[in-house]
């Protein structure tokens, strides 16, 4: 099943035969059905005010169902071709399991061409327009609620990684898909792109899907998914948390735009408290918030078997479990390509940018910012041409 990268938002999708989704959902049990009436009149028809969001997929708003619920209601575009394929695999993926750190999605509406997701309505929106938006979001972002935020993402990903069988892969853990409840308690939403791995597999080929910044290196340029490209993301995500910043802000001067280079150049001048968000303004325990860049940095490693599991990273988050900082590596970045090539599917015309380019295609602070009608139409054919 082809699914494609998002360069820094920007969702990447192919052209191609698209499944019928009648024959495939014939397979998905264990699924509330709603009308397509009922989300009609819990959002007062779709009404523009009740629109809370915007993503790859389509526009997302907030319901009130038929006995008070409040519920995010997603409704898959109908231009979005991928949207169809992801709608499926949300479905199937997620249906099945529940965790308090995963989004809880209450049901679905398949009628005539009607795709539409019905999930548990979370009170305090994304980390990526909170905590790494612009701007006041009005939440205190204190070092215990980033704290918790972070363990609550890892319990939820040893979850889906450990156990539930068959294991799941989400392939793009990041900050907008990190959604906040009224006590900031994170979930895992957005399981579109997500893939069951067989049992005994050491990996699976797969196309390359996900956004850069959170990309595993191996995985963005070879392909081949394990749980390690997810470890991977998480480290990225976990340093952005505390240090409160963007994976990477074309704004700041050379130097400083990209955060793992920074994490890591700092992790060995031994000044990493230097990169703990000064919004903060001191309140953190500084041993705590080094430990957390340094788990980050262990989940980033080049090598993925060197990534620890995330049940690991849980324990070794709450302190239970030590590490050797000394055995820590270089982080695995995809800017130590010189030259990454796209290959563009529509026209097969082939375009060389160097990855500054692929990078700078963000200048955003937020990688959340883009809108999601910026589709891109490229095939991710990463190769290296150096
Ligand atoms: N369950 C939910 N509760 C509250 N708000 C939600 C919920 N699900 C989504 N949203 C809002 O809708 C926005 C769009 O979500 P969506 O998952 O469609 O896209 P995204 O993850 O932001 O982007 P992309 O699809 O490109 O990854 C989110 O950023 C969030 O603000």
């Amino acid at each position: 099943m082809p699914c494609f990268p998002r360069l820094f938002g920007k969702r990447v999708e192919s052209a191609g035969r698209i499944p019928e989704a009648a024959d495939e959902f014939a397979g998905v049990k264990n699924i509330k059905l709603y009308s397509y009436k009922e989300l009609r009149s819990a959002t007062d028809d779709f009404c523009p005010t009740n629109k809370i969001g915007e993503g790859g997929f389509g526009s997302v708003y907030k319901g009130k169902l038929k006995h008070g619920k409040i519920a995010a209601i997603k409704v898959l575009s109908a231009e979005s071709q991928q949207g169809v394929r992801e709608f499926l695999t949300e479905i199937k993926v997620i249906s099945e399991i529940q965790h308090e750190n995963l989004v809880n999605l209450y049901g679905c509406c398949v009628e005539g061409k009607h795709r539409i997701l019905v999930y548990n309505y979370l009170e305090n929106n994304s980390l990526s327009q909170t905590l790494l938006g612009r701007g006041n979001c009005g939440i205190d972002f204190t070092w215990q609620t980033r704290w918790r935020i972070c363990i609550g993402i890892a319990r939820g990903l040893a979850f889906l990684h450990e156990e539930v069988r068959p294991h799941i892969v989400h392939r793009d853990i990041k900050a907008s898909n990190i959604l906040l409840d009224k006590d900031l308690s994170p979930k895992i939403s957005d399981f579109g792109l997500a893939r069951l791995m067989p049992p005994n597999a050491t990996h699976v080929s797969t196309r390359v899907a996900g956004t850069l910044g959170y990309l595993a290196p191996e995985y963005a340029i070879r392909g081949q998914l394990t749980r390690k490209a997810d470890i991977y993301s998480f480290g990225v995500l976990l340093v952005e948390i505390v240090s409160g910043r963007c994976n990477t802000n074309m704004r700041l001067p050379n130097g400083d735009k990209y955060l793992l280079e920074r994490i890591w150049e700092y992790f060995q001048r031994r000044e990493l408290i230097e990169l703990v968000d000064v919004s903060l303004e001191g309140k953190y325990d500084a041993e705590e918030a080094c430990r957390l860049f340094k788990i980050g940095l262990l989940c980033t490693q080049d090598a993925p078997k060197l990534r620890p599991a995330m049940s690991t990273v849980v324990k070794m988050l709450t302190g239970e479990i030590g590490f050797d900082e000394k055995k820590i590596t270089a982080p695995g970045l995809i800017s130590d390509l010189s030259e990454v090539t796209i290959r563009n599917t529509n026209t097969d015309a082939r375009t060389t940018s160097t990855d500054k380019d692929l990078y700078s295609s963000s200048d955003s602070v937020n990688n959340s910012t883009f809108s999601s009608g910026a589709t891109l139409t490229f095939t991710p054919v990463y190769e290296r041409s150096i």
